[in-house]
């Protein structure tokens, strides 16, 4: 088992990678291999394990076999479901953690603005929405200009109208930014909205990789829209018949 930091190109390589909890086994021989400035969806029933593959590739847990190439942590970014603000920093301070030089507060102010909330840099985070924190929270991640970006179910405590905001959001900084992106998401609407592949988790490995060629931003009305859509939840909800 390894992780290292040799890529040739690729943002992200994992081989026969196995990850256990005591007796569990969560994840089992799982290969995946990400292009640069891929951006792709992680699907999967509850618990098979798509949080798991984010922290092994976060490097915020180990894995027990295989092989993990990334970058370095310094140039990976996670952003996860609660916006984990530091409460008695503003939200401009909250932006510019760790950011070093004299230009600190500049970047993080544009970070801000990037993200609608330029006015907002003064305020407490308790004084935001739960949409504008999770704006605050993706500001903090891409004022580092992360090569790669990870998504852990950050839109999941949002209504439904503020998540397609998010959404769109989420879309346009990757567009402008081109970050290799991985979102673990339950909702299969959003991975097929956002993706470039989405990518499903099964018994511990990758069960389904499809490509999600569609001009962006996407018609979830288009019929080849509906038509991904619905094979991955047949394929998540265990009904797949095989068929394409
Ligand atoms: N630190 C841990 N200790 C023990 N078991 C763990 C730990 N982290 C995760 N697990 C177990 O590993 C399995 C996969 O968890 P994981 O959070 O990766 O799933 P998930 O696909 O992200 O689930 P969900 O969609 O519900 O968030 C679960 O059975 C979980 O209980």
């Amino acid at each position: 088992m390894s992780v290292r930091e040799n890529l040739n190109g690729a943002a992200l390589d994992m081989r026969a990678v196995g990850k256990r909890f005591g007796p569990r086994t969560v994840l089992d021989g799982l290969n995946l291999h990400v292009p640069v400035g891929q951006f792709i969806a992680v699907v999967g029933r509850s618990g098979c394990g798509k949080s798991t593959l984010l922290r092994l590739v976060a490097g915020l847990d180990k894995l027990d076999d295989g092989e993990l190439n990334r970058h370095d942590a310094g140039q990976v970014r996670v952003m996860f479901q609660d916006a984990r603000l530091l409460p008695w920093k503003t939200v401009l301070d909250n932006v510019g953690l760790g950011l070093d030089g004299d230009d600190r507060q500049d970047r993080a102010r544009q970070a801000l603005d990037e993200v609608g909330l330029a006015d907002r840099g003064h305020e407490w985070p308790v004084r935001l929405s739960g949409g504008q924190r999770q704006r605050v929270a993706l500001a903090r991640a891409l004022v580092h200009r992360p090569r790669l970006l990870l998504l852990d179910e950050p839109l999941g405590a949002l209504d439904a109208l503020t998540r397609i905001d998010m959404q769109q959001l989420i879309e346009r900084l990757w567009r402008q930014y081109r970050c290799t992106t991985l979102l673990v998401t339950h909702d299969v609407g959003e991975a097929v909205a956002l993706a470039d592949r989405v990518v499903l988790i099964e018994n511990g490995r990758v069960g389904l990789d499809l490509p999600v060629d569609l001009p962006r931003p996407r018609d979830r009305a288009d019929p080849r829209f509906v038509a991904l859509e619905s094979r991955v939840l047949a394929r998540v909800l265990g009904q797949d018949t095989g068929a394409s």
